[in-house]
C-alpha cells in the first residue's frame, strides 16, 4: 500500500490545567471550538495532514493533561517529539502575573 503522507512529525503541546490546549488542538485538527471545559486524562492526540511546498506532512499533535497528578505519564510521551508547544493563559497564570 502506498504511503499517504512524505513526512510524520509528531508535535506537543505542555501547558497548565485550563489553558486551552485541547481547544488549540481542535480548533488546528478540526476547525471547532467548545466552551465546555473537560478535563484531559493523561493524554489524547489529533492528526492532521498538511501540505507544504508540494509535501504531505502528516502531523500527530498530541495534548498532554495539566493537571499535576498526570505528570508521570505526559512526560513519557516527550521522546521523539520535534516540537514541544507550550501553551499558558495570560490572564490566569500566576507566574505571568508575578511578572506584570
Ligand atoms: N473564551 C475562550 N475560552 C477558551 C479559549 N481556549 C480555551 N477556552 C476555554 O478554556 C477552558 C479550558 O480549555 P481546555 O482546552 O480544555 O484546557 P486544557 O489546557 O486542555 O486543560 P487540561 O485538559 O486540564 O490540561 C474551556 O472551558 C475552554 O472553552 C479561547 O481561546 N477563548
Amino acid at each position: 500500500m502506498a504511503k499517504k503522507y512524505d513526512f510524520l512529525f509528531k508535535l506537543l503541546l505542555i501547558g497548565d490545567s485550563g489553558v486551552g490546549k485541547t481547544c488549540l488542538i481542535i480548533r488546528f485538527a478540526e476547525d471547532n471550538f467548545n466552551s465546555t471545559y473537560i478535563s484531559t486524562i493523561g493524554i489524547d492526540f489529533k492528526v492532521k495532514t498538511i501540505e507544504v511546498d508540494g509535501k504531505k506532512v502528516k502531523l500527530q499533535v498530541w495534548d498532554t493533561a495539566g493537571q499535576e497528578r498526570f505528570k508521570t505519564i505526559t512526560t513519557a510521551y516527550y521522546r521523539g517529539t520535534i516540537c514541544k508547544h507550550v501553551v499558558f493563559n495570560i490572564f490566569t497564570s500566576s507566574k505571568i502575573k508575578n511578572i506584570l
